[in-house]
């Protein structure tokens, strides 16, 4: 019979021997810093020797490994192995944010839409819990990133996973394709990264338009639709926001009249949706500018198959792990039109690399090129870096310059006016050497290039962006670094740890016993 004791033994064992690996001991090796046999070493990885607490800090201590840390089990930790170089190819997924744009917009269609290269990331994780719940059919088709959705008549608004939904801000975008069909439906708050507060005012208001009211009582949106209001003029949208722009989208696509959208996003996720609501049937003009004329359809009941494009802000973290390894890589599949005021700021800097022919993506719009970085040293850019809503540089793509500018001569002023806090996680970066002053919480001046990386642990910020710069910046510092709770990242990248390591690095995922 298997006992607990048995069971966390296995557990305790296999965390040695994965922490021995990576340490590049044998068995002989360790056993030897341990004062104990080979055997004895065996029979612990294996969960058949009994450890006393005095045993079990010793190999963590010769390990130099935070395996045994006692919790509950749950979070998931990276231990990175840094200062070496990366080499070859590596092709970028489909983005986060156009899968969650079109995930809701699958609520649209009566059909069967089935969702090819789909990234499976926490996000997508999150909101597949969240159609589950309210009856939706959601599955991976077999070997695949495809997903299939497929809702039912009447969806069982009551039954929502309230808590797999307070974990992401996409629920917001659940409004849209709701008020179509529900006279009346209550949403749980909206959550996500911590990034300071959000507004959803944009969302509200522009959606009174269609009728909807919502109020904001008890942790819920309770939204009711009066059915005699219609965009009767155009729709101005007070921020140039990428959600809400989707957001008017999604209702105007089952608005059987004409919604005219001024001040949209052209931003990446927005066109990917913008093609799926046409391969629906919806009319639209204006794809890639910021005036939308949307005409809408009653019902949708088609069986549809989209590809969403590769994710620019992936694209910009690999171009970013290549900037601060100092190494050669390719990254294939970039979609060069939602970069280029990165890669013009970078080559400002200094940076080279080389394009190839661009080519479509699986979309049939976006265009894709294969790029390679060359490493050489960089110079601070003369101005700070701003981000804007597109075409400018991508508000998500500024904590990966604080990075870069950590490796570039000079100073760099980074402002981040777009978010409360980011910027502030950004600081992060001393604790692997990086010398980051904060002016604001919106500002931070980076000095480089940083005079040594240094391995540290560290607790992962509570925000993608910056939780993606500091794994990477524990990639160039030598020796072994922990990144502890990395949910976060694994909200928006898919595998990242295993795609880097194909490229070279040595990153090993754990988590608390
Ligand atoms: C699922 C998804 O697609 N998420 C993206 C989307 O979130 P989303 O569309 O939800 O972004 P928000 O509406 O929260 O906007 C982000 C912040 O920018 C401010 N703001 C935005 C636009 C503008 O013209 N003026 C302005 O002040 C907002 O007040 C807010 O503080 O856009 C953000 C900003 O590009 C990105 O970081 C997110 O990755
Ligand atoms: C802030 C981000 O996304 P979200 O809107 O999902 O929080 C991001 O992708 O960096």
């Amino acid at each position: 019979m298997t006992t607990t004791t048995d069971t966390y033994l296995t557990r305790i064992g296999t965390l040695i021997r994965d922490a021995r690996r990576h340490q590049g001991l044998t068995q002989s090796e360790l056993a030897d810093v341990l004062g104990t046999s080979q055997s004895a070493v065996a029979r612990i990885e294996q969960g058949k020797q009994n450890l006393s607490l005095e045993m079990l800090a010793r190999v963590g201590e010769k390990l130099d490994s935070e395996f045994v840390s006692l919790g509950h089990s749950g979070p998931q930790h990276l231990r990175i192995v840094g200062g070496r170089k990366l080499s070859g190819s590596i092709p970028v997924k489909t983005s986060k944010n156009a899968a969650v744009g079109l995930l809701c917009a699958s609520l649209l269609n009566r059909g069967r839409t089935t969702l090819r290269n789909l990234a499976r990331i926490e996000e997508v994780n999150r909101i597949i819990e969240v159609l589950t719940s309210i009856g939706v059919r959601v599955r991976w088709l077999p070997d695949s990133n495809d997903l299939e959705v497929v809702p039912p008549a009447r969806l069982d608004l009551a039954g929502i996973d309230v808590d797999a939904a307070r974990r992401t801000r996409t629920v917001i975008m659940f409004l849209g394709p709701l008020l179509a069909e529900y006279d009346e439906f209550r949403l749980p708050y909206a959550g996500g990264c911590d990034l300071g507060t959000r507004t959803v005012e944009p969302h509200l208001s522009a959606l009174r338009h269609f009728g909807l009211d919502v109020t904001a009582t008890h942790g819920f949106y309770e939204s009711v639709v009066d059915r005699s209001r219609h965009p009767k003029k155009a729709i101005i949208l007070t921020e140039r926001g990428d959600t809400v722009t989707e957001n008017v989208l999604l209702a105007a696509a089952r608005y059987e009249g004409t919604t005219v959208i001024r001040n949209a996003s052209p931003n990446y996720m927005v066109q990917d949706l913008c093609f799926f609501l046409q391969g629906l049937g919806v009319r639209i003009e204006g794809i890639g500018t910021t005036t939308l004329t949307v005409t809408g359809v009653g019902q949708v009941d088609t069986d549809i198959e989209y590809s969403p494009s590769e994710d620019p802000i992936e694209a910009m973290s690999l171009i970013a792990a290549a900037v601060v390894t100092g190494s050669m890589i390719t990254v294939e599949r970039v979609p060069i039109e939602f970069l280029e005021i990165e890669l013009a700021t970078l080559e400002e800097m200094g940076l080279t690399f080389d394009t190839t022919e661009e080519y479509l993506a699986q979309n049939g719009h976006t265009r894709l090129v294969d790029l390679t970085i060359h490493p050489g040293p960089l110079v601070a850019p003369k101005d700070k870096i701003a981000p804007m809503p597109f075409p400018g540089l991508n508000i998500d793509n500024l904590p990966f310059f604080a990075l870069i500018a950590a490796v570039a001569e000079g100073t760099t002023m980074i402002h981040d006016w777009v978010y409360e806090n980011r910027a502030i996680y950004l600081t992060e970066l001393t604790k692997v050497g990086a010398q980051v002053q904060l002016l604001d919480p919106h500002r931070v001046m980076i000095t480089g290039p940083t005079p040594k990386w240094r391995a540290a642990e560290v607790m992962c910020p509570p925000a993608l962006r910056p939780g993606v710069v500091v794994l990477l910046a524990m990639l160039a510092a030598p020796g072994t670094s922990v990144l502890r709770n990395v949910y976060v990242i694994n909200r928006g990248y898919e595998d990242l740890a295993e795609r880097l390591n194909a490229l070279g690095a040595t990153i090993e995922t754990f988590r608390d016993i």
